[in-house]
Formats: structure tokens, sequence, C-alpha cells
């Protein structure tokens, strides 16, 4: 059996906007494992994007655990949290967030100068088929080709796990299908585990694991027998 990279017992996160207080997630159990490739599902509203970003210690439950490995992360303090996101995470959101002055390998660069085990960043960039764009700005590049760019950014440090709010919200069936094959690589070639936020049900047939949320709630957890490969989604 794989061993739980991520495991939230009773997680609630609730927002205090002053007159109503948001339930965002109400007592989430959910074991999440090394090396697998999870996709989250669920309405708009329903508490993907709240879970991630604890997860990824952007953000603090109300109340419950969340555990990576053995760390239990509602226990670290503030410089802890920063150090955890640091050494561990790697963050893909739905707008790419690429400096437009600084070609793609000098966005990568950007992190691997500062990391403590990073690749090089033209192994980053070829992991995600972008070889021969490395001196590219990111104007010069399409959405889909920029988005790999902020995959091989995130991707560069090594981090145990990838964390992708809708990373294909932006892009079409075709780039965005090759943004899932870079992640699809980087899942395989160094064992990421990786956990992708998304709208667009056709991607959940590409994952180990498919999480179901409704009100901030797990619904569902299924385990895919046959996985099709990402060049086989079209939406
Ligand atoms: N900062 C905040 N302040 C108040 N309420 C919030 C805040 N962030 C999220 N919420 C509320 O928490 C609930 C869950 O939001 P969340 O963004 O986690 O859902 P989601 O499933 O990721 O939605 P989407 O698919 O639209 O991104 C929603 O009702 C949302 O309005």
């Amino acid at each position: 059996m794989t061993a739980t990279v991520f495991r939230t017992r009773g997680l609630t996160r609730i927002y205090d906007t002053g007159k109503v207080q948001v339930r965002a997630l109400d007592g989430v159990d959910l074991d999440l494992f090394e090396s697998e490739f999870t996709v989250l599902l669920g309405p708009s509203g329903s508490g993907k994007s709240t879970l991630l970003n604890i997860l990824g210690g952007l953000d603090r439950p109300s109340s419950g655990t969340v555990m990576f490995r053995d760390i239990d992360l509602t226990r670290l303090d503030d410089t802890q949290l920063t150090a955890y996101r640091r050494d561990h995470v790697g963050f893909v959101f739905q707008f790419y967030n690429l400096v437009a002055s600084l070609t793609a390998r000098e966005n990568v660069q950007l992190v691997t100068d500062v990391a403590r085990d990073p690749m090089p960043p033209e192994d980053a960039l070829r992991l995600v088929g972008l070889e021969a764009r490395l001196d590219h700005f990111p104007a010069e590049l399409s959405g889909g080709e920029q988005q790999r760019v902020a995959i091989a950014r995130a991707i560069a440090k090594r981090p145990d796990v990838l964390l992708c709010d809708e990373p294909t919200g932006a892009l079409d069936s075709k780039t965005g299908v090759q943004v899932l094959e870079a992640l699809h690589m980087v899942n395989m070639q160094l064992g990421t585990a990786t956990i992708v936020i998304t709208h667009n049900a056709a991607i959940r047939r590409m994952a180990h694991r498919v999480v179901r949320f409704q009100d901030g709630r797990v619904l569902s957890v299924e385990t895919n027998d046959h996985r099709i490969a990402p060049q086989e989604i079209a939406w």
C-alpha cells in the first residue's frame, strides 16, 4: 500500500465575513497518496481551492488536522509554514504569473537560484517539452507554453507535492492537453504527488484517484482502474 502524503481529519474552514459565516470546508477526512495523480472535482464554491490552499500552507483551517507525512501543518508557526511551502510544495494556478521581461529559462531560474536542491532550469523545461523555447519571452509563447513554463518553474525545485488550481482553465482543448501531458510527465518521471483541481470532468480519466466535493464535504473518492493518456482527452 502506498504511503499517505496528506491526511486530513475533521478539516473545517469557516470564513467569517461579518454578517454570515461560510463553511468552506465542513469536516473533511481525506487521504492522498505519495506519487499519485489526484483530480479534485466539484461545483463552484464546494471548497476545492480552500482545501488546496490549506494543503499548500497558504491558509490555515479553523479546526481539524492536516498531516503532511508526519508533520502536523496546523502546529507550524508562520516561519515554519513558509519553510514547508518553500521546501516541499510547487504551485500552478490558472494564470501563469510569469515575469514578462524574463525568458522562459530566466523565469525558472528565479526559483532554482534560491532552492536547496534544484534541477537545472533547462532540465525542468525539457521535462515539459519546451527545450526549443528556452530563450523565448512569455509574449512569444502560446498560453499552453506559458503554463508549461509555470509548471517547469514549480517543479524545478523538486517539490514533493505539486498543487494545481485549474491549470487548464484558460486553455483550449489542444493546448490544454499539452499542459496535461507535462503534468503527467512530471508525475511519472519525478514521482511528484500531483493534485489537480478542475471543472473539466474529462480530466478525471487520467487520474489515479478522483475526489468529488460538494458543500465543503467529500462526496466520493474513486480509484481509476484504467487511466487514459492525456492525448486521449478532449473537451
Ligand atoms: N476569502 C474568503 N472569504 C469569504 N468566503 C470565502 C473566501 N474564500 C472562499 N470563500 C467561500 O468559501 C466557499 C468555498 O470556496 P472555494 O474557493 O474553496 O470553492 P471552489 O470549489 O474552489 O470553487 P471554484 O471551483 O469556483 O474555484 C465558497 O462559498 C466561497 O464563496
